[in-house]
């Protein structure tokens, strides 16, 4: 690299320029500008009294400049190298040595006990299909065969026959009796003769005396064996009767996808239909190409290379043009995922091609869907990135972002992460989905605190919780103060640890807040603003204090999500958004521009997004899929371990504890309607149960009652319009003394019957 400045005429610097005049240093040149404008004009002058024009003089001398002569010791502008010295440049031997990164000796997949094992299950599956499919087959194999041993049987004789009496030689015979050529005719046919003679001799024994003696044995061998013999001489026949273009195995039992290997022309080739300017530069004729800084290696279900983008250009430029390289790569979209290296410079583009479509290809199942527990202070499983590797979240000391438009996995991803807590025992769970569909119904019989619906009244009841939330942490940051007072071992970090977790005495539990759809709370024009306010100070404050707080949103903008949600909350999930503002809302500002755009995901990339926060770089990464049944499952094996453990509370108590009351409340609750009263709000009725019979419904709360309903199948979501206690009419979720009033009903005449 050349460098120019002015140069002051003083001392130092002649001394300076006399020691590199004096060694002048292979790379240490020095390259001399005249700088004052008498002596260009002097110059110039003596250049046209030369002959030349001015013009001229001015270009000459800049090319000796460029040509790097040395020039006259009195100019006084000086461009000097500023590059160090080849020797003595960059890090020694050893340290390169050091840094430098070892190849795994054995491939990953032996390498890994787990992947070894995937792959031999992979192999063991593949071969007993196979067989399986041609088993199933057999029979039609074997009447192909049969069909064809007459054509065998005519081959065989007709091709002995040829060969005994020489039918190859006989063009040879014909042309030379054409000819005319006695003397070569007489020799052929003198050969063929001997030949014949030979062959026949050889023939003739196994014919006359071979066949009868097999034909005898076989006969005389037991039926089955005679049976399996001829078979497999029909079968052998069949085989050689054989048509080429019609081959008794028609087809495979597994048909491969096979996909073209990843090459440096490949990804060049793509690269360079990208139309980056620099990228096009660096591919053209005089170039340099572009460079790979490792082999392309074969990494998990797809191909990896390793690339250093031309000087300029980094990784969000390539993957702003995902679709155009996918295309250049002659790849569907979902296969490939350009990401940076976050070890390495701007412009190390690692580019992972997979053989199948993300969305597409089989996922395994989520690790804890038939047995297993979770501990919250550890990576609890959520689902694979693009290559099928685990990707795990760390909930603890942790909040939750996860924003997607409709209908593309957002309830799915947040569900999963809601079973794992579900499944650590210790954790409190408070669970609020405030569309009303009942996707997180299955948590309900876990859950302290269970809403569902977009009434005013669930609203109200998140809001209640998250005050509740918000007092409790004051009690666990008291908690923690007095333990780090007593004993400062106990709380190294001044926050939970997973011991203090476990001791009921203390209150230190996790406590696990989701909200789904949380823009119904935050932008609720009651309870939004202060629903806010306690959901940055959770944020902000419950981290350290053992207090999670999962929010999911389809609709992230500014009203719908405080910006100090949006701005504290720890780790991200984006799933497939319209454009940079929702995303930059859920994954933090910058993210657009910085190439993590989950914009790219298209419809078909369910439960796909980004995910950030979790690790040193953005992730790509697919929630595992767990259904509705699944989910049951999970909850009642997560029920039964907080039952073992006594951590059952709230709303999942309140199920328990209304089994054990006695069975009259259908009839208790409808005593209590009005004569004109069609619909009454839960919370209406369940004081009314508490203040008319307290010793058996004196703990009922609105969500209790629910539960307690819900064995009768008496549904308590419907809308119910009322008046509350400031005399405003409002929504709110209650049920129908229809509904109550034909349980009753039944279950009358079932008494009646006996
Ligand atoms: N990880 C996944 N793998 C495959 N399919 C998935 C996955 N996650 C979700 N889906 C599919 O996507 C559909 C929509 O998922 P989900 O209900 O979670 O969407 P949503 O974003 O919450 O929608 P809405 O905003 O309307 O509630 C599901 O019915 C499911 O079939």
């Amino acid at each position: 690299m050349i460098n120019q400045h002015s140069e002051h005429h003083d001392h130092e610097y002649d001394d300076h320029r006399d020691e590199q005049r004096a060694e002048p240093g292979e790379h240490a040149r020095v390259y001399e500008f005249p700088s004052k404008r008498e002596d260009s004009t002097q110059d110039k002058t003596d250049y046209e009294r030369n002959g030349g024009t001015a013009e001229s003089a001015e270009r000459d001398t800049a090319g000796e400049v460029l040509e790097g002569e040395l020039v006259d010791e009195d100019e006084q502008n000086i461009t000097s190298q500023v590059d160090p010295p080849e020797s003595g440049r960059g890090p020694s031997f050893w340290e390169r040595l050091n840094q430098a990164e070892r190849r795994a000796i054995l491939p990953t997949w032996l390498s890994s006990r787990n992947q070894l094992s995937q792959a031999a299950k992979w192999a063991g599956g593949h071969y007993a299909h196979a067989a399986g499919y041609h088993a199933a087959r057999c029979p039609v194999y074997a009447a192909k065969l049969a069909s064809q041993a007459p054509r065998g049987t005519a081959r065989i004789i007709s091709g002995t026959a040829r060969w005994v009496f020489d039918a190859e030689g006989q063009p040879l015979r014909s042309a030379a009796a054409r000819r005319e050529d006695a003397a070569e005719y007489l020799r052929l046919t003198t050969q063929r003769d001997a030949r014949v003679r030979t062959r026949l001799a050889l023939t003739l024994p196994v014919l006359l005396g071979g066949l009868p003696l097999t034909v005898f044995l076989v006969t005389g061998l037991p039926m089955l064996l005679t049976g399996a013999v001829m078979a497999g001489l029909v079968l052998a026949l069949g085989a050689a009767g054989g048509h080429r273009d019609k081959p008794v195995v028609p087809g495979r039992a597994v048909v491969s996808t096979q996909v073209a290997k990843l090459t440096s022309d490949i990804v060049e080739r793509a690269l360079a239909s990208l139309g980056i300017a620099e990228i096009n530069k660096v591919m053209g004729p005089r170039g340099s190409g572009i460079a790979f800084p490792k082999p392309i290696t074969r990494d998990g279900p797809g191909w990896r290379a390793d690339i250093d983008l031309p000087h300029g250009v980094t990784v969000p430029d390539i993957v702003e043009r995902r679709e155009k390289l996918a295309s250049g790569l002659r790849r569907p979209l979902g296969c490939v995922w350009p990401e940076s290296d976050g070890t390495e410079h701007a412009g190390r583009l690692v580019l992972w091609v997979g053989d199948q479509d993300m969305a597409q290809a089989k996922q395994p199942a989520w690790p804890l869907l038939k047995k297993g527990t979770a501990d919250l202070f550890q990576p609890v499983p959520f689902g694979t990135d693009q290559r099928g590797r685990p990707v795990a979240i760390t909930l603890m000391y942790a909040n939750l972002l996860i924003g997607a438009m409709p209908g593309v996995g957002k309830t799915f991803a947040l569900r999963v992460l809601l079973l794992a807590a579900a499944l650590d025992a210790r954790a409190e769970m408070r669970i609020f989905e405030l569309k009303g569909t009942g996707d997180l119904e299955s948590l309900e019989k876990v859950a302290h605190h269970y809403g569902s619906g977009p009434d005013d009244g669930t609203v109200e009841a998140t809001l209640e919780s998250l005050r509740e939330v918000y007092q409790d942490l004051e009690k666990r940051a008291a908690t923690i103060t007095r333990l780090a007072r007593e004993n400062k071992a106990l709380v190294p970090e001044n926050k939970v640890t997973p011991e203090l977790a476990a001791r009921s005495d203390l209150g230190l539990h996790p406590l696990v807040v989701a909200v789904d759809e949380c823009q119904e709370l935050f932008s609720h024009p009651e309870f939004g603003k202060e629903a806010g306010e306690l959901a940055t100070a959770i944020i902000k404050r419950g981290r350290a204090l053992g207090v999670i707080l999962i929010l999911a949103t389809q609709r992230p903008d500014k009203d719908s999500l405080p910006t100090g949600v949006s701005a504290n909350v720890g780790i991200r999930f984006c799933l497939r958004v319209m454009g940079q503002m929702e995303n930059d809302m859920v994954l933090g500002t910058s993210m657009y521009k910085n190439g993590v755009r989950a914009s790219t995901f298209t419809a078909k990339d369910k439960g796909i997004g980004y995910l950030v926060g979790n690790a040193d770089d953005p992730q790509i990464a697919r929630s595992a899929y767990v259904d509705n049944p699944a989910a049951d499952a999970i909850t009642d094996r997560a029920r039964a371990a907080r039952h073992a453990a006594g951590t059952l509370s709230g709303h999942a108590l309140g199920q328990t504890t209304t089994d054990r009351k006695p069975d009259t409340l259908p009839e208790d609750l409808l005593s209590l309607l009005g004569p004109d009263e069609d619909k009454v709000w839960t919370e209406t009725a369940a004081t009314r149960l508490a203040q008319t019979w307290p010793e058996t419904y004196g703990s009922y709360t609105a969500d209790q009652l629910t539960a307690a309903l819900k064995p009768h199948g008496i549904k308590t979501n419907r809308q119910v319009w009322g008046t509350d206690e400031h005399g405003h009419g409002r929504n709110r979720r209650g049920f129908h003394r229809a509904d109550l009033a034909k349980i009753v009903a039944e279950r009358n005449r079932k008494r009646e019957a006996g």
